[in-house]
């Protein structure tokens, strides 16, 4: 087989992206708030509710700081983002969840969350997701690049100019094809079986819409930030 090699670009755009993502994660204080004292399922509400804030701020930072991101047309930047951030923030919940968390916190931190007040229809699909995630043991460039595949959608409602965004994409793409190769010689799917998470993200994105209604009709809280994003009144 041809021998894989990064282009000089594709490893200083990597590069740019992955400083990106790990710049933010959840603030420990926070993470550690989940991980110890009891709470009740309003506490946890509100915690996730904390986070998932916290994660939309961040999410919109990483994304300003993907190459070519910035000079998109700007209604379509705003598509992009409202269309992604749920997607987005279950890639990097299940990232977070996976990852060498000490045995005993991942089950705590699944019981805090299964204990959230999250209806148990949206909890399996969830955490089916975030286990087939870990099962990848993808390396933080793959989730980051992921991430930015994610988010640079074309297909997004309100996008105008599909074409600039597709460009921008396939950037991306090439760049995970090479790196998935690269990290996983001996997996020759593996580029095509991320991918196919991304399906599975969509599946997600569609529950959580339905949550999002039957939590509003439990007159659950969500932040300002949430609402806007998430078009919740
Ligand atoms: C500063 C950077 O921030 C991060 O990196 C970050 C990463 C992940 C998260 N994740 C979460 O908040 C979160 C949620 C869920 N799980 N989960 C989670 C948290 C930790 C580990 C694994 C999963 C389910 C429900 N949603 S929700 O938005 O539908 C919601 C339901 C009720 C109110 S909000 C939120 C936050 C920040």
């Amino acid at each position: 087989r041809e021998k894989v090699e990064m282009t000089k670009e594709q490893r200083a755009l990597m590069k740019a992206i992955v400083d990106a993502y790990n710049r933010h994660q959840i603030p420990q204080d926070v993470a550690k708030k989940l991980l110890q004292e009891q709470y009740s399922a309003e506490e946890n509400f509100l915690l996730l509710t904390e986070m998932a804030t916290s994660q939309v701020q961040v999410l919109v930072e990483f994304t300003k700081n993907i190459p070519g991101f910035l000079s998109l047309d700007r209604e379509d930047q705003i598509a992009l983002l409202k269309g992604s951030t749920v997607e987005a923030m279950f890639l990097r919940s299940a990232q977070v969840f996976s990852r060498k968390m000490p045995n005993g916190h991942t089950v705590v931190l699944e019981e805090r969350i299964r204990k959230s007040g999250i209806p148990d229809e949206f909890m399996t699909p969830m955490f089916n997701f975030y286990k087939s995630i870990g099962e990848l043991h993808m390396v933080q460039e793959e989730q980051a690049i992921l991430t930015a595949i994610t988010i640079l959608m074309p297909d997004r409602p309100y996008v105008k100019d599909h074409q600039a965004v597709e460009r921008l994409q396939e950037t991306m793409l090439n760049v995970l094809r090479k790196l998935c190769v690269l990290q996983h010689p001996q997996e020759q799917q593996y580029f095509a079986r991320l991918l196919g998470r991304l399906t599975e993200l969509r599946t997600l994105s569609h529950y959580h819409a339905e949550m999002l209604t039957s939590w509003k009709m439990n007159d659950h809280k969500f932040t300002p930030l949430l609402c806007e994003i998430w078009d919740v009144q």
